[in-house]
């Protein structure tokens, strides 16, 4: 194991999950709770899915630019692997802290089973501000985290992604560094690189495709025609800039957008494609986009027929859910409703299609990313496309059919599916080696 790196076991207190709800680990345990309700599960699987396999937390020295040095912390959290290797995303983000990761890695095992994706759960991330440093430090950051968690990623254990504040030039330093150290270069440690260094062709757009997607489904299925139908997106960066500008291209109005300044509200409609999304500029939507100025959390509120909140997470809570207008949130974020936040929107017949469907497409297609790279192939972006299409049709459609024949919550259905295909696993393979 590399030095400054700690794993520490399954050793948490029980607490009861009314303390410190908010959390995305609680919110993820509750969520956890209610939809084994509907399933009979075995208790000991039950109560292993409520924790991580193992968490790694490591320091990160950095040399900066002027030649100081300062100290970071970082984490791997890997949830569960009953059905394939860890997968999930590494975020730079100054709140990151172990218990989110743990719940964010919780989110991505059901998400892989939802989609029936031969990957478990896991998430990491550094916590620091990535717009403090320069790209050169991100760089040494990035290469020196990865030296870090060098023993516990791999493309046969646990393939890091990119999430909040990364991007695919942090994900080819990444498997650069991987590789240098390994003797060989091994593109499937990790998805979301550049297509030049085993990248796949579609990755970046694909969680906001997958919202538009989504959303396409969802309104077909309720009968609304999605050329009338308003939009309202926070956060402009890879999911929700590429789903805004799918919705538009299909037909819906975009009517709201947001960065982490504020949101611009423009009831005729805002031209989506002329606007930077974050990677292309930060910070560019309150910088360049036309319309009434108006704050994020007024962005929840707008009178939309759907809600696409993809930023951070947490940002409809029981304070504001009877604010929400939408007829139809879509998660794009991960966890950006609390338990009590979406009991509310459920009451108020909001349908709520879930993070672990709705933002899907970015793993599926790092999936895709995986199987090019170990088995050295190539597709196009058509083929992408397609296949992410077909996957995303025949998830929503798995949680259709528990949606009618339970007559549940979307994101109860969601997570019956998901589940019952863990159960299954771990019931299969049994809990002791
Ligand atoms: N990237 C991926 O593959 C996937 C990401 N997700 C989830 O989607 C969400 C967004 O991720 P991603 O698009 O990658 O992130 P990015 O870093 O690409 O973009 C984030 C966007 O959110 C804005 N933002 C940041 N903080 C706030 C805030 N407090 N309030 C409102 N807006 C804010 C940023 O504004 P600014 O430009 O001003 O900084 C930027 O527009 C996260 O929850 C992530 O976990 C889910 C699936 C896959
Ligand atoms: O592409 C991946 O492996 C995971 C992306 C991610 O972190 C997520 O879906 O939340």
């Amino acid at each position: 194991m590399a030095s400054h790196q700690r794993s520490t076991p399954n050793r948490e207190p029980q607490r009861s999950p009314d303390e410190n709800p908010e959390t995305a680990l609680e919110t993820a345990r509750r969520q956890l709770a209610r939809a084994a309700e509907y399933l009979e599960i075995d208790d000991t699987v039950l109560e292993r899915l409520r924790y991580p396999g193992k968490v790694h937390e490591v320091t990160v020295p950095l040399e900066r630019d002027d030649g100081s040095v300062d100290v970071f912390t970082g984490y791997r959290a890997q949830h569960d692997s009953v059905r394939g290797p860890y997968k999930g995303g590494l975020r730079y983000h100054p709140d990151v802290t172990r218990d989110e990761c743990v719940g964010l890695a919780m989110w991505m095992t059901w998400k892989c089973a939802v989609m029936d994706i031969p990957f478990g759960g896991a998430k990491g991330g550094i916590v620091v501000d990535p717009k403090s440093l320069s790209d050169d430090e991100t760089e040494r950051l990035t290469r020196r985290f990865t030296q870090e968690i060098r023993d516990v990623i791999g493309p046969n254990t646990d393939i890091p992604a990119p999430d909040m504040g990364t991007d695919p030039a942090t994900m080819a330093w990444l498997m650069d560094a991987y590789s240098m150290q390994e003797g060989e270069t091994t593109p499937g440690v990790v998805t979301g690189k550049p297509p030049a260094v085993g990248g796949s062709r579609g990755r970046e757009e694909a969680p906001g495709r997958s919202v538009a997607i989504v959303t396409r489904e969802t309104l077909d299925y309720y009968d609304e025609a999605i050329e009338e139908t308003t939009v309202a997106v926070q956060g402009f960066g890879s999911v929700g800039a590429n789903a805004a500008r799918l919705l538009d291209e299909w037909g819906a109005t975009v009517v709201a957008i947001s960065d982490v300044n504020g949101a611009v509200y423009d009831p005729a409609g805002i031209d989506v494609a002329a606007i930077p999304s974050h990677d292309e500029e930060p910070e560019a939507v309150t910088d360049n986009a036309e319309g009434t100025r108006i704050t994020n959390d007024e962005l929840l509120a707008v009178d939309v027929d759907v809600l696409v909140p993809a930023a951070v997470g947490n940002v409809i809570t029981e304070d504001n859910a009877d604010d929400v207008r939408a007829e139809y949130v879509v998660e794009g974020a991960n966890g950006p409703t609390t338990f009590a936040g979406d009991a509310i929107l459920a009451e108020n017949g909001v349908h709520v299609l879930p993070d672990i469907l709705a933002n899907a497409g970015g793993v599926t297609v790092s999936y895709f990313e995986w199987l090019q790279d170990i088995n050295r192939r190539t597709w196009s972006l058509d083929r992408v496309q397609e296949e992410l299409e077909a996957e995303m049709v025949a998830a929503w459609d798995a949680v259709r059919e528990e949606v009618e024949t339970r007559d549940v919550t979307w994101r109860d259905a969601a997570y019956i599916v998901a589940l019952s295909r863990i159960s299954e696993a771990h019931e299969m393979r049994g809990l002791w080696p």
